[in-house]
């Protein structure tokens, strides 16, 4: 068996152009830590999501539109979730877009850690595993250019981040404005930026002496953690907490607090304030932000 996928690559601007030559990408298979057919997956439900787009039924009907508005279909969207770890946030959004919660669907998950948890879980639920990005240690994962390509072949419309442990590199920032969120476990601006992820961030908020803590759901730009702040939920900081009882406190919020934002992106629910701060509308009253 070769030891090289081949596949073509198209570029992100004109993947249906059937005029325009696509790039030969070679994959490695050498020294994979997933299996061969992983990404042969990837590759080939990329070319499916080109060529036949998932029909999911009539569409969402959007029972609380602006009055006078009627029911309007809101297109299901199409999810990309990066993970570097165990992916409890990640089973949540799947088992949340599964169960109805949410209007989406995860198209592939990305991981710089092809053995996480959060690719096995993938793996098992059928879906597309990716790696990114390439390093000296895996040449296999892509660059940012190729992600980029494939995200767009998987037609995904959001980018959801859920315990990435690497730098999001500003083209595929600027690839999807607006359209990449970020889990982090505290509240942000506090115990934000590189070096804070993990339990790092827990003994740092235990060792301030902070009384409250609780995840942050953001936008993500160019840098760790500066990106507009979208929802966050408190829990209290116990005097005798160590690091692990607070991380386990702040994570069941974590699990709460994503799908209902993710669940309010896939519904077309956010809106961004004129001073440019993200607001989201609830789906009971649309007359009500958060
Ligand atoms: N462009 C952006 N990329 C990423 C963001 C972001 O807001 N903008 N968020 C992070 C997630 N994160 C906090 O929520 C975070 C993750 C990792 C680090 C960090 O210091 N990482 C280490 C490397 C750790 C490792 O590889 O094991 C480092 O860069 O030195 C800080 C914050 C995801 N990407
Ligand atoms: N700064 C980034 C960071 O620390 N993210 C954190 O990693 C954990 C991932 O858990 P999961 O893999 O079980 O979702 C979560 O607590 C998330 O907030």
């Amino acid at each position: 068996m070769s030891s090289t996928i081949e596949t073509r690559v198209y570029s992100s601007m004109n993947a249906h152009n059937p005029l325009e030559r696509p790039r030969l990408c070679r994959f490695s298979t050498r020294n994979l830590s997933f299996p061969r057919q992983s990404l042969e997956k990837a590759w080939l439900a990329s070319e499916l999501a080109m060529e036949k787009p998932r029909n999911r039924g009539t569409g969402f009907k959007c029972r609380n539109c602006a009055p006078g508005a009627g029911t309007s279909a809101i297109r299901r969207k199409k999810l990309a979730v990066f993970v570097s770890g165990g992916g409890s946030n990640f089973r949540s959004v799947h088992e949340a877009s599964i169960g109805g919660l949410v209007h989406g669907d995860v198209a592939v998950l990305v991981t710089d850690k092809p053995g996480c948890g959060g690719a096995d879980y993938a793996r098992a639920n059928g879906i597309p595993v990716i790696l990114f990005p390439k390093t000296k240690s895996s040449a296999e994962g892509l660059s940012p250019i190729d992600l980029i390509t494939t995200l767009r072949n998987f037609k995904v419309d959001f980018i959801l981040l859920a315990g990435y442990l690497k730098l999001i590199p500003a083209e595929l920032v600027q690839a999807y404005p607006k359209s990449i969120l970020n889990i982090h476990p505290s509240l942000l601006p506090a115990f934000g930026g590189k070096g804070f992820y993990g339990l790092k961030v827990h003994r740092a908020v235990i060792a301030s002496g902070a009384r409250y803590s609780g995840p942050t759901v953001h936008f993500v730009d160019e840098n760790f953690d500066t990106g507009r702040i979208l929802a966050q939920r408190v829990v209290p900081v116990l005097a005798n907490d160590n690091a692990e009882e607070l991380a386990a406190r702040v994570l069941h919020e974590e699990h709460q607090v994503y799908v209902e934002v993710v669940s309010a992106l896939c519904e077309d629910r956010i809106i961004w304030r004129e001073d440019g701060v993200p607001l989201i509308r609830s789906r009971e009253d649309p007359k009500v932000y958060t």
